[in-house]
């Protein structure tokens, strides 16, 4: 029998909060599901994927971790089940570029940088948003699937490597930049930076607008909520789930050190292979 795309578990995270993080105001395409009471069934059915129930030693102790964080936070799942819509997917691409050093050193999120200017994409609205990267890496980079020891379900020969990601474009107004630059978090645990590789960006969805914060730690939080929004209108709709299939990160809650407290976070942690969905994703692994 085959494997149910979307496993069953007793989970029950409420779906867009009732005062949701995101206004959309400055992009129609941006909301929450239309129906919370079937968006509701549908996580509770899908949030955990088939990979997590298959690992049976762990099984226990991540259900419980989810049940837990899921319990306590909401969750928005971004545009309709059977995929992106007009005018989604944008296309972005260029060599990854240096940015201010803030990402992975002050925020412990690193965003690999392409400027908006030269990539045709100035009219895109500031905000936040979320689809798939690809990456050219040379056969030497510590994280080209050849040399990966996890299983890896991108097949070595093929030059173009899919990830999942969360990126924001403008100017990130907590930081008060001058230049416009577009921002992706790639959800994979990379051994190596790959700054001047080649990076292609499918955007299929739009969560939020960019916004200034109190502190440092609010705008982490922000967009660790992003990451798992993100994660979560991915991985559970065979609609987002690209045919060419993925590098899948894993999520795990951790104890993190920050400005001298404990905190807890979400942080990818392990690659597993995502089963194909119906998205056409050709565009990031073409020659
Ligand atoms: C998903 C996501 C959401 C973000 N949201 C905001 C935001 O609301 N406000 C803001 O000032 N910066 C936001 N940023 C940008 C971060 O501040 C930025 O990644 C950080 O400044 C690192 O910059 P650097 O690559 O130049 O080091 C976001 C980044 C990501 C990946
Ligand atoms: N998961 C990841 N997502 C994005 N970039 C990553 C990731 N892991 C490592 N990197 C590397 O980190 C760099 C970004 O780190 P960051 O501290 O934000 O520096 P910068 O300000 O130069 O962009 C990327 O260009 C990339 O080379």
């Amino acid at each position: 029998m085959p494997t149910p795309f979307y496993p069953s578990l007793p989970l029950r995270p409420s779906i867009c909060a009732t005062t949701p993080r995101v206004p959309s105001s400055e992009n129609s395409s941006a909301y929450c599901s239309a129906s919370s009471a079937s968006f509701a069934s549908f996580v509770t059915r899908t949030l955990l994927p088939p990979w997590i129930l298959r690992r049976s030693t762990e099984t226990e102790r991540i259900e419980d971790r989810h049940q837990r964080i899921m319990a306590e936070r909401t969750v928005t799942v971004v545009g309709p089940d059977s995929g992106p819509e007009a005018p989604f997917p944008l296309l972005m691409e260029g060599p990854v570029q240096h940015g201010q050093k803030r990402g992975g050193d002050k925020l412990g999120i690193p965003t690999a940088n392409l400027p908006v200017d030269r990539s045709g994409k100035e009219d895109a609205a500031s905000g936040v948003y979320f689809g798939y990267a690809s990456l050219l890496l040379p056969s030497t980079h510590a994280d080209h699937p050849s040399r990966s020891s996890n299983s890896n379900p991108n097949p070595p020969e093929k030059k173009w490597h899919i990830y999942p990601m969360v990126m924001s474009i403008g100017y990130n107004p907590y930081f008060s930049n001058k230049e416009r630059t577009a921002e992706a978090n790639l959800l994979h645990i990379f051994d190596d930076s790959f700054y001047d590789v080649p990076m292609r960006l499918l955007i299929l969805g739009y969560i939020r607008p960019e916004l200034d914060y109190a502190g440092m730690d609010k705008l982490i939080a922000d967009i660790n909520a992003d990451r798992r929004d993100a994660y979560v209108s991915l991985r559970t709709r065979k609609g987002w789930v690209p045919k060419e299939g993925a590098w899948i990160p894993s999520e795990e809650e951790v104890e993190v050190e920050a400005e001298g407290e404990r905190k807890r976070k979400w942080q990818i942690t392990k690659d597993v292979t995502w089963e194909a969905g119906t998205l056409d994703a050709s565009w990031l692994v073409r020659d």
